[in-house]
């Protein structure tokens, strides 16, 4: 673990598109390390909340914005953060929604994810090494830190009177765009049941877990995509016109969340089930496996990468 970690950071969080800083946050420095596998979206901000608890934050496509779905550096993103000390990530995005009863302007906390990736994307931490892991999956999102967000984001919602819902127990397909969906694809994830749709929960999401790192996603719904029959379809224009909006209410959940979640992350209340999770992934014939491989993974596993 790098020097960084002195920080005392346990909680990364990443913002998708429309927010690219927590500035109801006070503003500590920017951390930019460089891991095995390169550098993450752009410096991650540390910043600290009124009772001086330090937390990481990240822009996913960078703070322009300049970075596409395809090309974000998730393993470096993943292996930045955990290199800072964290063990939890409450990361957001934007999403399109699937179902009629999920509203632009509604916030959920899906627990199962579809996989319409491209094998384009790098998803692996033990991709290109010597060393083989298969990872369980089966739930995607930290179960125990899901069930911790519900209560408190209804609350902060309720609060806001704005009229954005929680919903929880959802399923988010994530497409490689950046191309939206055609209708058929649309119809057909609804098929499949989908409830939301966005570019970017994976494999960000996979490699939090490789990483033994607690992840819970808040999707905030920006636009009912292509399936509606009556309705145009999906236009980067209607998810504009919510983003800010979204952006804002999000900011309002991390401010009131985080000061408890550092708390429950430093106990390790809501990170049992993740701390540990690799140990019989890992394919155990470690006298095949390189040295530079194993000083690579020890940078994001040294628990079990470490001479
Ligand atoms: C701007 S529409 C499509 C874009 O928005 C979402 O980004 P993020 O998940 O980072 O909020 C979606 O995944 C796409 O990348
Ligand atoms: N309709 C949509 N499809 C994919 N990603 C999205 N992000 C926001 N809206 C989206």
């Amino acid at each position: 673990m790098s020097a960084e970690g002195s920080d005392n950071v346990l909680v990364g969080v990443i913002g998708g598109s429309g927010l690219y800083h927590l500035d109801n946050l006070t503003f500590i420095k920017h951390v930019n390390p460089e891991t095995p596998w390169g550098f993450a979206s752009s410096p991650i901000t540390i910043c600290a909340l009124p009772s001086g608890t330090k937390v990481a934050f990240l822009a996913r496509h960078g703070p322009g914005h300049t970075i596409n779905p395809s090309a974000v550096p998730s393993r470096a993103n993943i292996a930045a953060l955990k290199s800072l000390g964290v063990r939890a990530i409450l990361a957001f995005s934007a999403v399109g929604s699937l179902k009629e009863e999920i509203a632009p302007g509604d916030f959920v906390l899906p627990n199962q994810i579809i996989d319409r990736t491209k094998g384009i994307r790098p998803a692996s931490f033990f991709e290109g090494t010597s060393v083989v892991a298969h990872t369980a999956f089966g739930d995607p999102f930290a179960g125990k830190f899901l069930k911790w967000l519900e209560t408190r984001v209804q609350k902060v919602l309720e609060e806001n009177g704005s009229g954005s819902k929680l919903h929880t127990g959802k399923c988010i397909v994530c497409m490689e765009g950046p191309q939206f969906s055609t209708r058929a694809e649309s119809k057909m994830y609804r098929a499949w049941g989908g409830d939301l749709i966005n570019m970017s929960v994976l494999p960000e999401s996979k490699l939090a877990r490789e990483a033994e790192l607690s992840y819970a996603l808040i999707a905030t719904a920006t636009d009912y995509d292509s399936w509606r029959e009556e309705e145009r379809s999906v236009t980067a224009a209607d998810v504009f016109k919510t983003l800010q909006t979204n952006a804002d209410l999000s900011r309002k959940v991390a401010f009131t969340v985080l000061d408890e979640l550092h708390a429950a992350a430093a106990e390790g209340d809501i990170l049992t089930e993740e701390v540990g999770s690799m140990q019989f992934a890992i394919m155990p014939r470690s006298v095949q496996q390189k040295d530079e491989d194993r000083k690579k993974l020890s940078y994001i596993l040294p628990a079990y990468f470490s001479d």
